[in-house]
This record gives structure tokens, sequence and C-alpha cells, in this order.
């Protein structure tokens, strides 16, 4: 056991139930059952539909995936959704909004877990404790609270092989080792796929298509494709999408500067000010847009806003 905690305390970042503390505290942990782990299916519509911005491909398949989901009595398999797209256009935020409408203590919930994978998996070296110590993880919280929820941020980061091992908790079984992983719910976040989402994005702009023509046929299959094929994306042919393990690919499409300057004045309200539509467009004409020329879309979608308000306010 000592050897076990001193491993666990000099490489994992992450609680594992390798040292005796740790174990009684999982085991002691209240069930989930105690506190609200139902969806809000209002609360969800009305965050996706009024806070998310720019993504009506996003909120469309999240809204069904998970409200179909959880009212479900008897799912088949956990949920396994894939969010992509460029940076800051909204995959942890959205994340946020499904894990806010389903726990009272929302992402400080104790039943639902975010991993950030150079936080947690820094070490491509540790692969195999790593693996041991997810499978652990998993298997011990869905004993605890069968409704939880795992978040992996930064998919594209994954060390390769590290995502298989948690394969048997996504597939259609019933129990495995007396746990059932029916009603959890996992969601990989990646930029895998973002050039790929923009491109086909891009390409309606430029054919004068509106944005919300955009369908989830026009981006999914080769979205999935990509993401097959790409090396850095952390699914690299992996049995879990060969073998349709994951529901849904989400796309997030790149955000534009009407996006931005709404994302603009939300941040604006939240940190107590008026918003301010000159304020804001100042600071939104010193950021970055792509194409070069016609400055469209937001190269850093909506992530960097918050900080840099401070400066125009
Ligand atoms: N589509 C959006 N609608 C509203 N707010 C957004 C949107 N996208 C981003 N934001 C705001 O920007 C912040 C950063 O976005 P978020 O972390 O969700 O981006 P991300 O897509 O996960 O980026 P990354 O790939 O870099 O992790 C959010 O907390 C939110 O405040």
């Amino acid at each position: 056991i000592m050897l076990a905690q001193t491993l666990h305390w000099t490489i994992s970042p992450i609680r594992c139930c390798w040292n005796v503390a740790c174990f009684v505290n999982q085991y002691s942990m209240p069930k989930c059952s105690r506190y609200k782990s139902v969806l809000s299916s209002t609360g969800l519509k009305y965050d996706i539909e009024t806070k998310l911005y720019g993504q009506h491909v996003a909120a469309q398949v999240i809204l069904k995936a998970v409200t179909g989901f959880m009212e479900s009595e008897n799912p088949k398999k956990p949920l396994v959704l894939s969010l992509h797209g460029w940076t800051g256009t909204g995959k942890n935020f959205a994340s946020q909004l499904i894990a806010e409408n389903i726990y009272k203590k929302k992402m400080r919930s104790r039943f639902v877990h975010l991993f950030s994978v150079t936080a947690h998996f820094p070490h491509k070296a540790n692969i195999d404790t790593y693996k041991t110590w997810l499978q652990e993880w998993i298997r011990s919280n869905v004993a605890i609270c069968p409704r939880s929820m795992f978040i992996f941020d930064e998919m594209d980061k994954m060390p390769p092989g590290l995502i298989v091992s948690i394969k048997p908790y996504l597939d259609f079984s019933d129990y495995l080792d007396g746990v059932s992983y029916r009603q959890a719910i996992f969601i990989f976040l990646s930029n895998a796929g973002g050039k790929m989402i923009n491109e086909v994005t891009m390409k309606f702009w430029r054919d004068g298509r509106e944005r919300e023509e955009i369908q989830l046929k026009d981006l999914e299959t080769e979205l999935s494709q990509s993401v097959f094929n790409n090396e850095d994306s952390g699914f690299w042919h992996t049995s879990l999408i060969d073998k349709k393990l994951v529901d849904f690919f989400v796309p997030f499409l790149p955000l534009e500067y009407k996006h931005v300057i709404q994302c603009g004045l939300t941040e604006m309200a939240g940190m107590g000010h008026t918003p301010d539509n000159n304020v804001v467009k100042r600071m939104a004409d010193d950021l970055i847009f792509f194409p070069k020329g016609e400055r469209v879309f937001s190269d850093q979608g909506c992530k960097l806003i918050a900080n840099k308000l401070h400066f125009y306010i």
C-alpha cells in the first residue's frame, strides 16, 4: 500500500483507489440518487438555445441526444458524444451547460469528472499506469453513481491507445464485474477535425449560402473519418469508431464577428457592467479573423474575450 501510495502521490494527478484513505473516501461517498441527477430538459433547451451562440448544428444534436438518452428508462449503452471544432467555439461551454442541467452542483458535482489530457495524462511512457487508473476511476465512480459524467478535454493530445482501455465501458454490455455503465455519459472534446469543419463552413459562405443551411450530414461522416485517420486525434484507428461506440460526432462551427460581439456583450454583463456595443466592437476589431482579407471567422472564437475586455472597458 505504501508503494502504491508513493506512486499515487508522485505520478498520479488523479485520485485512484490504490491507497486506503482514497478507497474509504470513495466508498463512503453519498449515493448520487440523493442528489439531483435528472435532466432539466427545459433548462437545457433554454441554455443551449440562448447562451450557445452560432452553433445551430451542435445545439440540435446535443439537445436531441441528451434529452433522448436521459428520458430513456433503459438505455442500451452509455451516451458517448465527441465534440469537435476550432478553439474557443464552445465545446467546453456546451459540456458545462449539459452538466449544469443534470447535476445540482453543476461542474462542481462529485459525479462530474473532467480530465484534462495534458494535465492528467502528460507522459506517454506512463500509458500502462494511466490505463489502470482510468479504468479503476471510471469503474469505482460508476459503481457509486451510475449517472456519472466523464469529460475528456484535449482528446487530440491523448496518448494513442489510452482511450481504447475504456472501450468496454462504452459498449452495449449490461453488467461488467457487477457494474452497469448504461446510465453514464462520456463526452470527448477535441480540436481534431476543426480545420475540415472550418473549410466546409467557409465554402458555404463563399457560395453565398446561409450558415444555418449547414446540416449534421454535411459534416458528420467526414468528421468521423478525419478523426479516425488523424494520428493526432486520440481516436486514431481505434475500435471506438469502428465499432460505432461514439453516438454522435458533434461539429462546432467557427464563430463569426457577430457571435464574438454576442460573447462580448454577455461577458460585460457577467462582469457587472452595462453591455456596451461600442466597447465590444473596439475589442472585436483588434482580434484576428480569417480569411485574412475578409475577416469573417474568429481565429480564437470567444476564448480570450473575458480577459481582453478589461482593456477596453
Ligand atoms: N458558441 C459560444 N457561445 C457562447 N459563448 C461561447 C461560445 N464559444 C465560446 N464561448 C465562450 O468562450 C469561453 C471559452 O470557450 P470554450 O472553452 O467552450 O471553447 P472550446 O471550444 O472548448 O475551446 P478549446 O478547443 O480551446 O478548448 C466559454 O467559457 C464561453 O464563455
